[in-house]
């Protein structure tokens, strides 16, 4: 579990994961210096959109310091593109022990998507340990990332789902609660409509309130 171990590391000292869907690849570069500009060089990019494995690539070629992760990651052919494209982590909204295989085939971390205890052992035999909780708030919100923690002390949990500004917080107060994610600071809208301005100051609104020094 150490690849685990040094991501979950890496990613509580950002404490949020902006999720981002690029539906217009001409956007990555403005998007990528919008995060490091700000103060978050983290997101992960969703293979929602078709042109995700190029989005990834021209944020990274734009800001080459920013830590990238693909989202929505349904297969192995998904994370070989993603990989290909730098990003350097995997995450999808369920556990799919296929694409466990092939993440581990690729040597790229997997966070893959549970929201039952069930579910957290099948991650357990599969010997993953950060996991994202999804979808967070749907599936019982704090009060569940609390029951599922108390159980299973080998885990950590990725909230992620129905975040917020107002509640992110009660989720990163729990132990084994490194990060969070979300898409509320980069609104598919807002980067439809390139307004970086707006996504600038809500990336340094969660900066300054969550006292992020990555
Ligand atoms: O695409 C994936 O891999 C997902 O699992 C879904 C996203 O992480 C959530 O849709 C984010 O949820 P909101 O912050 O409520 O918009």
């Amino acid at each position: 579990m150490s690849q685990h171990n040094s991501l979950t590391a890496t990613l509580a000292r950002f404490k949020i994961i902006p999720v981002i869907q690029i539906n217009n690849v001409e956007q990555a570069p403005a998007l990528a210096h919008a995060l490091a500009d700000n103060g978050l060089a983290v997101a992960e990019v969703t293979f929602r959109s078709a042109g995700a494995a190029e989005a990834i690539r021209r944020m990274k070629q734009a800001r080459p310091e920013l830590l990238l992760g693909a989202g929505t990651i349904l297969d192995g052919g998904q994370a070989e593109a993603a990989l290909a494209a730098g990003a350097e982590f995997m995450v999808a909204p369920g556990l799919n022990p296929r694409t466990v295989t092939a993440c581990r085939a690729l040597g790229v971390p997997f966070i893959p998507g549970i929201n039952s205890p069930s579910q957290i052992e099948q991650a357990l035999e599969l010997e993953l340990s950060l996991l994202k909780f999804f979808p967070a708030e749907a599936s019982g919100g704090v009060g569940m990332v609390k029951a599922l923690l108390a159980p299973y002390q080998q885990i950590s949990l990725m909230p992620t789902g129905g975040l917020t500004p107002d509640n992110a917080g009660d989720y990163l107060a729990l132990p084994r609660v490194p990060c969070c994610g979300g898409t509320w600071l980069t609104p598919t809208q807002l980067v439809d409509d390139g307004d970086m301005a707006a996504i600038g100051l809500r990336i340094r609104q969660a900066v300054e309130k969550f006292a992020i020094r990555p």
